[in-house]
């Protein structure tokens, strides 16, 4: 770089720093300003218990301000946009305005007091940003990025938009993106708010609030935008933000390597899991199980099962009878069955809708004990009349009359049935409640998942049932990852709809879902507002839609919007070449990807299993000796994992078993025994695509055969 060159940046780095400075000061005051409230808030006496929810709400609310600021103090700011009208917007995590008390020292001097100091990047101002291209420059001149390590502007980076010629304060040189590309990776996937692509932005800020649905090859950005889209949606639609946003991944290593996106764009308050999490902390599933045992039990007919053993346990049929005191009471088939529905028809869960059912019979019963007791009376009444030639209710008036107590009606019988009374002892009965049991039985989830798992193998071919009878808990053994579902969809039945739910959910490797687990999903979902995205070429072996179609219709009829991505940021060209005879057969009907990436040609190695151990390691040394800053994947199938853990320590490469490597992402892959991974498990193939485009620079396959 020529001494005018450099003399001409580090003008435009100074002058950017000036107000990054200014922008970090006013952020650090409105921390502190939040934090000195928060400290008055919880100071603050509080007499009431509504003045203590109060305070609490209060402290809540100032408390998730300042996580919010400090969220946003790693790359602050991060763009800028320059209108042809000489106008200036810098962009960055989060909004800032200048203080509204003109006394106050705002710590800046835009001289345009109206404009925010900091536009949010998800703020409609910020769109020219992320979609202005040179053929539609959106009335810009100029786009800069900023780079900042720490607090400080380490690189400005300039693209002119309009056609115009560089000027001394222009700083034309690589883009951004190609920078972001070359940082070498982590292990955590970093946000890419500054470099989102358009037809990435796009979908993150589309207005739909309904399903949209994102695919793409490998490596297209499909985790970005989901993320993205996330933090939008809570900036966007207030509504779905206060009833929150939960992200759903495949795994725990996944959402391990995504845990830090949101958190560094402030956002905090998302909810991220994986659907065995989103069951609840009493069901952990510890043993595993064949995959057509697993397919078979995350099919809707499950679903299906489940509902109709319920109802097959709420007053199926038959009379109702209970003892109550000396006496038998008997209620007829009709009057249950009116109890019956009139509990189903309350929409509440089995459980809750038991206690309906027993208080609608318990006014049944009631009203046949008043009907037998007023019969018991005339009858006795009659008895006396006969007897004695009296009639006992005018004798008893004619009483009252003569002490002058002539105020009760002449002719009616006192009332001696205190039905209020004998209803709350019905309800408090042991004998009622063991009658209503009897009809109407309590039921735990587990209990009801067994009692159709037990009548699945009932169903099932001889053949068929000695297989799944050894691994599924249907005879009492620990649960299975595809119990969870089946689970959560007895606990609803029986205890009513899930009591937390959002206002938006994002599910990543959507494509892995059983209906099943897309039922889970979608309970949670009461809007339906929610960001789908995955790739049905990289499913593995238990989901078994094919498609989106397939696979949403359920749930939401075709009521979805579809993208799809196209570029892949990750896998380079050549490794996207070598896996496309590959794709061709897993996912005949998807057009490839293409890459903005290009690297070496990808490496094919062979090893006698002898020898494997030792040609991996040799490989994954030499590989880290020539490149020792980056990050190595060392992927196999899942039996290999215990003869090569001892490798992956040794040489600080990440071993990964190919069932759990969708989403990640490394510099450069190791994928071992490629004919093992195809033969695994059923969808074998699509396994080994995943593992095929892990890497952004370099990738090895070291195939098991004699050599
Ligand atoms: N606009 C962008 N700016 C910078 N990096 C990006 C951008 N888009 C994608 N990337 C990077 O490309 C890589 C792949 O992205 P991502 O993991 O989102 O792809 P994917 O489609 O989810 O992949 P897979 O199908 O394998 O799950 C990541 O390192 C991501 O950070």
């Amino acid at each position: 770089m020529s001494q005018a060159i450099d003399t001409a940046v580090r003008r435009q780095v100074e002058s950017e720093q000036t107000h990054v400075s200014a922008l970090y000061e006013l952020i650090d005051k409105r921390i502190a300003e939040a934090q000195a409230q928060l400290a008055e808030v919880l100071k603050a006496p509080a007499d009431s218990a509504g003045e203590v929810y109060e305070r609490e709400v209060a402290a809540a609310r100032l408390a998730r301000e300042v996580r919010r600021l400090e969220g946003a103090d790693e790359g602050l700011v991060f763009g800028r946009i320059d209108g042809a009208d000489g106008t200036a917007l810098r962009i960055g995590r989060l909004g800032l305005h200048p203080d509204t008390d003109p006394d106050t020292d705002a710590g800046t001097d835009t001289g345009e007091d109206d404009l925010p100091l900091l536009v949010d990047w998800r703020a409609h101002a910020a769109r020219a940003f992320y979609e202005a291209t040179p053929i539609h420059p959106m009335g810009l001149r100029r786009r800069r990025h900023l780079r900042l390590e720490g607090r400080a502007v380490a690189a400005v980076s300039d693209e002119l938009l309009d056609g115009s010629e560089p000027t001394a304060d222009d700083v034309v040189g690589d883009g951004p993106l190609t920078e972001a590309l070359r940082a070498r990776r982590t292990g955590r996937m970093r946000t890419a708010v500054a470099t989102l692509q358009a037809e990435q932005d796009d979908i993150v800020r589309s207005p739909h609030r309904g399903v949209t649905v994102v695919q793409g090859g490998p490596g297209t950005g499909k985790t970005v935008v989901a993320l993205h889209r996330a933090a939008y949606v809570l900036y966007a639609f207030p509504r779905a933000a206060e009833r929150g946003v939960l992200v759903l991944g495949p795994n725990a290593r996944f959402l391990d390597y995504i845990s830090q996106v949101l958190p560094s764009l402030g956002e905090n308050d998302v909810v991220l899991a994986t659907s065995q999490e989103l069951a609840g902390a009493d069901v952990v599933p510890s043993a595993v199980e064949p995959l057509d045992t697993a397919r078979l039990k995350g099919g809707s007919a499950m679903a299906d099962g489940l509902a109709a053993l319920v109802r097959a346990r709420q007053a199926p049929g038959g009379d109702f009878t209970v003892r109550v005191g000396q006496e038998w009471v008997r209620l007829a088939d009709a009057d249950v069955a009116r109890a019956r529905d009139a509990a189903v028809a309350a929409g509440l869960g089995h459980n809750p809708g038991r206690q309906v059912f027993k208080e609608l019979l318990a006014d049944a019963v009631t009203d046949e004990l008043e009907r037998s007791a007023a019969e018991t009376m005339e009858r006795i009444d009659a008895e006396v009349a006969q007897l004695t030639g009296l009639d006992l209710d005018k004798a008893a008036a004619a009483d009252l009359r003569r002490l002058g107590l002539d105020d009760a009606p002449a002719g009616e019988p006192a009332d001696e049935f205190d039905a209020a009374a004998v209803r709350a002892n019905l309800l408090d009965d042991a004998h009622f409640d063991r009658a209503v049991e009897s009809l109407w039985p309590r039921l735990a989830p587990g209990q009801l998942v067994r009692a159709l798992l037990r009548q699945v193998l009932g169903e099932c071919a001889d053949d068929e049932r000695s297989r799944l009878l050894h691994t599924s808990n249907a005879d009492g053994q620990p649960w299975t990852d595809a119990d969870v579902p089946l689970l959560d969809e007895a606990a609803s039945l029986l205890e009513g709809p899930p009591e937390r739910t959002y206002g938006h959910v994002v599910v990543d490797e959507a494509q892995e879902l059983t209906a099943m687990q897309w039922r889970m999903v979608v309970r949670r979902c009461p809007a339906r507002s929610m960001t789908l995205v995955g790739d049905f070429a990289q499913a593995g072996p238990v989901s078994t839609a094919r498609d989106w179609e397939q696979a949403l219709t359920p749930h939401v009829g075709a009521r979805f919007t579809l993208h799809t991505l196209t570029v892949s940021y990750r896998t380079t060209e050549e490794i996207l070449a070598t896996t496309r005879h590959l794709l061709a057969r897993i996912a005949p009907g998807q057009t490839p990807s293409r890459s903005i990436r290009r690297g070496e040609a990808p490496r094919t190695r062979t090893a006698p299993p002898p020898a494997l151990a030792a040609t991996v390691a040799e490989e994954l040394r030499a590989q880290a000796a020539a490149h020792p800053d980056e990050l190595l994947g060392l992927i196999c199938a899942d039996t290999r994992l215990d003869e090569l853990t001892a490798v992956g320590t040794e040489t600080g490469a990440r071993l990964v078993p190919a069932s759990e490597a969708r989403g990640l992402e490394f510099d450069a892959v190791v994928v071992v025994g490629p004919e093992e991974i195809t033969a695994a498990r059923p969808g074998g193939e699509r396994d080994l695509y995943v593992a095929l485009t892990r890497a952004t620079k370099r990738l090895c396959t070291i195939a098991i055969r004699p050599v």
